[in-house]
């Protein structure tokens, strides 16, 4: 639907077949805490839909920087879009920006199912998503290369350079959206 959207539905096949998918079943217990159980990010991957057991606790930003709750429905996904596909769209949609903060007791389940491009796939945006006046927005990259230097340096502990690489994208995700 999302690649029907933007005129590129040719590229349906492609993009599938170079897509891995990873299911994550996570519980967070109860709490009323003033601190996130997940601190906020984006998801590095293309999209994750989730399912909540119909109990608060995730909250996404919106381009105000206003944190939203997003109530659980039932029978229902909540799709959320990663950094790779807005990469692949060429900015043409921006990854969700999202942390999970439980304000009730009750423990929350929720699984979410990780779309990913697989290993030596160029994440790169085709070439009717590219005109002159944007250009390519992003450099070409393999998400399996990067997640992996993304979490070798976070075992070794080295924040600073990964907190560094998330103020850095988010300085170029607001200049790209503020020249959109
Ligand atoms: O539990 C959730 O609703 C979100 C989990 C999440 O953001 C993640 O695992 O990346
Ligand atoms: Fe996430």
């Amino acid at each position: 639907m999302i690649l029907e959207t933007f005129g590129v539905e040719k590229y349906v096949d492609e993009f599938i077949d170079s897509t891995n998918y990873i299911l994550k079943v996570m519980k967070y217990e109860g709490s009323q805490s003033s601190k996130p159980s997940i601190r906020a990010h984006s998801d590095q991957n293309l999209l994750t839909p989730l399912y909540q057991n119909e109990v608060n606790g995730l909250e996404i930003q919106n381009k105000d920087g206003e944190w939203i709750n997003v109530k659980p429905l039932p029978n229902t996904f909540f799709v959320m879009t990663g950094e790779s596909l807005s990469v692949w769209l060429n900015g043409g949609l921006r990854s969700t920006y999202h942390r999970v903060m439980m304000k009730v007791s009750k423990a929350r389940c929720c699984v979410g199912m990780f779309a990913t491009p697989r290993g030596g796939y160029q994440v790169k945006a085709p070439k009717e998503l590219v005109d002159d006046k944007i250009g390519l927005l992003f450099k070409p990259f393999d998400c399996e290369e990067f997640l992996g230097f993304y979490s070798i340096h976070a075992a070794r502990g080295d924040l600073e350079l990964i907190l560094r690489l998330i103020v850095m994208s988010k300085i170029l995700q607001s200049i790209i959206y503020v020249k959109q």
